[in-house]
């Protein structure tokens, strides 16, 4: 079978592809436009995707050869998961295997924010000189004690719940599609509704599932309704938040800061003015970027596109009802 890899992956993911009965396709620059892409997949049974081009009926009524698509990391918002069901074609993502290390990601933004740590950093860069400390300059705030509110109480979010509980103590409440009482009684949370996580949160960090309708979810009006001292941290999407809104949200002092791991777009672009903020913190999409963690997901999107061969079915499938 004819399969398209669009990227190196992990060497283990390379090892598992190595097979007689794939002939795998790479490009020799991964850095590949839509067009390319597109022509790329028009000659394969299966791909083994990295990336935000959209998988959708556009993409299916273009590349007719591809029966199966398996996904390079755990989000899926890149793909039109109904009318890939629609058409029978089987999508797998990578979930659990980065779990830990995005939520350290999330973890590691809520500090840097929480004591203005990406801002001092590019103080001491540029050279900026202090004689003493200053007592009253570059305070930031502690964690201890304070609420941590959860947007999409999931498997990143309780990984994140986890770490803020054992070094913070912190007592978590979430808001959820659907309720997790599992979860629920494991971590003492509470479940409460949107705008009580907004007025109740100190630190609110936003895990969920990316889809359009919650475009700019996160705008004005949401920071008009949280907390002065709270810190907005986001590994999910950057489709979520309304980045001008947040800068104003900033300047006007209605929360206390940000710690961004994914933008729209990404990279941010550098005139973006949250750049320019003290107590805000922007990464360029890291949240899964650890050796364990990019194994893992060779790995399982690797096995995928091995099932798939084999005439198995995809085995972290997200619509397994296209077997039935
Ligand atoms: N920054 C990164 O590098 C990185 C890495 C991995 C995952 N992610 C993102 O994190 C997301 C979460 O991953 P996960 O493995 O925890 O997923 P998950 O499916 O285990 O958890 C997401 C939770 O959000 C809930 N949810 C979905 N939409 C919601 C909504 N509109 N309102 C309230 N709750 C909602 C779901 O019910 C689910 O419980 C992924 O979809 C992906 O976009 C980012
Ligand atoms: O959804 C995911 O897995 C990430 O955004 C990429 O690591």
């Amino acid at each position: 079978m004819k399969i398209f890899i669009n990227k190196l992956i992990p060497e283990v993911g390379m090892q598992l592809l190595a097979r007689p009965d794939i002939d795998l396709l790479m490009p020799e620059n991964p850095e590949i436009s839509y067009d390319e892409w597109i022509s790329y997949c028009q000659q394969c049974d299966a791909i083994l995707n990295i990336g935000a081009y959209k998988i959708d009926a556009k993409f299916f009524d273009l590349c007719p050869s591809v029966k199966a698509v398996s996904l390079f990391s755990v989000g899926y918002d890149q793909v039109d998961l109904p009318e890939a069901t629609r058409r029978g074609i089987p999508v797998s993502n990578t979930p659990d295997v980065l779990s830990k290390a995005t939520s350290d990601i999330s973890f590691m933004l809520m500090l840097m924010v929480s004591r203005l740590a990406s801002f001092q950093t590019n103080q001491v860069r540029i050279g900026v000189r202090f004689k003493y400390f200053n007592p009253v300059a570059n305070l930031g705030q502690e964690l201890y004690g304070k609420t941590l509110g959860i947007f999409g109480l999931g498997r990143i979010g309780y990984e994140m719940a986890i770490k803020c509980q054992g070094a913070y103590d912190m007592p978590i409440i979430y808001h959820n599609r659907n309720r997790h009482p599992e979860m629920e009684e494991k971590l003492g949370a509470k479940y409460v509704s949107f705008e009580e996580l907004l007025a109740q949160s100190d630190v609110l960090s936003i895990h969920a599932n990316y889809s359009p309708e919650y475009h700019g979810l996160f705008n004005k009006d949401v920071f008009s309704q949280m907390k002065e001292n709270a810190i907005l941290v986001n590994t999910a999407r950057g489709g979520f938040v309304n980045e001008l809104d947040l800068d104003d949200a900033l300047k006007a002092g209605e929360i206390w800061g940000a710690g961004l791991d994914v933008t729209d777009p990404e990279p941010m672009l550098p005139d973006n003015p949250l750049l320019k903020q003290e107590r805000v913190c922007v990464l360029p999409h890291i949240g899964s970027a650890t050796l364990e963690a990019r194994r893992g997901m060779a790995r399982i999107a690797a096995e995928n596109i091995v099932a798939f061969v084999q005439g198995e079915k995809l085995k972290t499938c997200l619509n397994p009802e296209v077997y039935s």
